[in-house]
């Protein structure tokens, strides 16, 4: 049997040196005089939205002039029209010295929405881990290379300079907490990431109506997070590390994989077995249609609200950034995929096809298991757990990240005195204590006490919830990221199934100390 050619990085507009990102420094404008509205608006972003002006400039509604050429972008690009990891990490960067190297001492970024420099730093740590990781690709086509020829030799050197560089991974991860402050990454940065899917209760039920797009049909597209990087999904397929639903766990044969049978319930709903097996690593998106992206979505009705990544129902055959893919694969990151440049979806699409690493190391796991062990195979073994294990480093560090970013901030609520201002929260607290300045006066109130500006748009103080990390329900914090998920129970899970996917498995020490929260 012939086996499929390996992916050539080149045919996937994917860099042998910057990987997934662009091997050029993004355009910093557009040139074209046809955009000169778009770059002027974005010039005078902050200003406006200082003034409290800036829904004079942009609607709710996106207006046909932006909506068609976004979707034309987005059409070519194969991507999603919504801000995506690409838009604001991959292709928002800029070297301060041009001959210097793609790390944080030299990059700077060329947009942010709040204007502030925890912003530019929480991309660019992104975009760093992103050139950091860019070799990673290479080694990892190389090391399929070597299963391709039994060189268990040449493999063990090959996964040492993976985990080498998955070690740096994480030391640029733990550099966010140097310049991104928690507060004013959550309160001043995050809002802008939400996206329009999951938004009802900021107002948007059916998500954002592109003029002139598909009839003019609303949209609900997820808002931008990490979890859309090509380089982290490059890794699990790579490493055999397979991600299901959350509360999901299937059962494992003895190589390691998913047979199909389900252990438990799926949120309380699903019970029983799931339909279709998980065997290899992410299936589910290698039959996904990497090329029906914007298509899929583009052309479809606006559908209910759905809020859940964890319900069995969206376990269908359903191709499209609305729906899952059709798999006992997590139906979130599986998601996350439309939200990539189309290229690197299909790469990833065809590393799941040739993806033969961790078979190998299991089969001669096997070998030893019948007492043909050697020298040579312990150290095969250890080296590629070494590298499952680093992976799960970086979701430790990830998730106590997530803690402190997300999950303390949205706890303890906003703070006037760490200097910002919440119109609306001002104004709902002098209704709380009768003493409605405006109304008892007889006055119109002004524009900044019915909430035009609100610069605290996650969380109303004194009133209904309005936002995205919030308490869902009375007594049980529930807080959910931006693509909705129940975030701190799926990044868990996630982490889990990473440690999981070790061939000689160690129990997850690091729980106590990532709950923070
Ligand atoms: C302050 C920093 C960060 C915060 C607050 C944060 C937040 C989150 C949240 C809330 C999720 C859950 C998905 C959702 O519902 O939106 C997520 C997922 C994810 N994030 Fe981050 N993130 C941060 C930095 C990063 C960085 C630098 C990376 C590096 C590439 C990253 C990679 C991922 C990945 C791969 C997932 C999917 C879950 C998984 O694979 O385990 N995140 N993140």
């Amino acid at each position: 049997m012939s086996l499929k050619n390996l992916p050539v990085l080149t045919d996937y507009d994917i860099s042998p040196v910057t990987g997934f990102l662009p091997a050029e420094e993004p355009l910093e404008v557009l040139p074209d005089a046809y955009f000169a509205p778009w770059e002027e608006t974005f010039r005078h972003f902050n200003g406006l939205l200082l003034a409290s002006r800036i829904r004079q400039r942009v609607q709710e509604v996106l207006p046909a002039s932006l909506a068609v050429p976004w979707q034309k972008v987005a059409d070519m690009l194969e991507i999603q029209p919504v801000l995506t990891h690409a838009a604001v990490v991959m292709w928002n960067w800029r070297l301060l010295y041009k001959d210097g190297p793609r790390d944080l001492n030299n990059l700077d970024t060329l947009a942010t929405l709040s204007g502030s420099s925890d912003e530019s730093w929480f991309y660019l740590v992104t975009t760093a881990i992103e050139a950091t990781g860019a070799p990673v690709l290479e080694k990892i086509l190389r090391s399929i290379q070597l299963v391709r020829n039994d060189d268990p030799t040449g493999l063990i050197q090959e996964l040492h300079g993976i985990r080498g560089i998955i070690e740096e991974l994480v030391a640029v991860l733990r550099r966010m907490f140097e310049k991104c402050d928690p507060y004013v990454f959550y309160w001043k940065v995050r809002p802008y990431l939400a996206g329009w899917e999951n938004m009802a209760e900021a107002g948007l039920p059916n998500g954002v109506r592109y003029e002139g797009v598909d009839n003019g049909e609303y949209k609900k597209l997820a808002g931008g997070s990490a979890a859309q990087s090509s380089l982290i999904h490059a890794l699990d397929i790579a490493f055999g590390v397979e991600h299901h639903p959350t509360g999901f766990r299937p059962k494992k044969n003895a190589a390691g994989h998913a047979n199909g049978t389900v252990n438990g319930t799926v949120n309380g709903t699903a019970n029983g077995t799931a339909n279709g097996t998980a065997n290899g690593t992410a299936n589910g998106v290698a039959h996904g249609t990497p090329n029906g992206t914007a298509n899929g979505i583009a052309g479809a009705k606006t559908t209910q609200p759905h809020n859940s990544y964890n319900d069995s129902s969206e376990m269908t055959a359903a191709k499209s950034p609305e729906k899952g893919t059709g798999s006992t694969s997590n139906n979130f990151i599986q998601k996350m995929r439309f939200y990539m440049p189309g290229p690197h979806r299909n790469f990833l699409t065809h590393l799941t096809e040739v993806a033969n690493i961790r078979k190998f190391v299991t089969d001669k796991s096997s070998l030893k298991a019948n007492g043909h062990g050697s020298a040579e195979i312990d150290q095969l073994i250890t080296v590629f757990d070494e590298c499952v294990h680093q992976i799960k480093v970086f979701r430790d560090v990830h998730i106590q990240m997530v803690t402190l970013y997300i999950v303390m901030q949205a706890n303890r609520g906003p703070s006037i005195s760490h200097g910002g201002f919440a119109p609306q929260a001002h104004a709902q607290r002098a209704e709380v204590n009768g003493v409605e300045k405006s109304a008892a006066k007889g006055e119109q109130p002004g524009p900044s006490s019915k909430g035009s500006s609100i610069l605290y748009p996650q969380k109303i103080i004194f009133g209904a919830p309005h936002g995205l990390a919030k308490k869902q329900e009375e007594g049980n914090d529930v807080v959910r990221g931006t693509g909705g998920t129940d975030l701190i129970p799926f990044l868990r899970q996630s982490r889990d199934e990473t440690n999981e996917s070790k061939i000689v498995p160690t129990p997850t020490f690091a729980r106590r100390k990532s709950s923070v929260a």
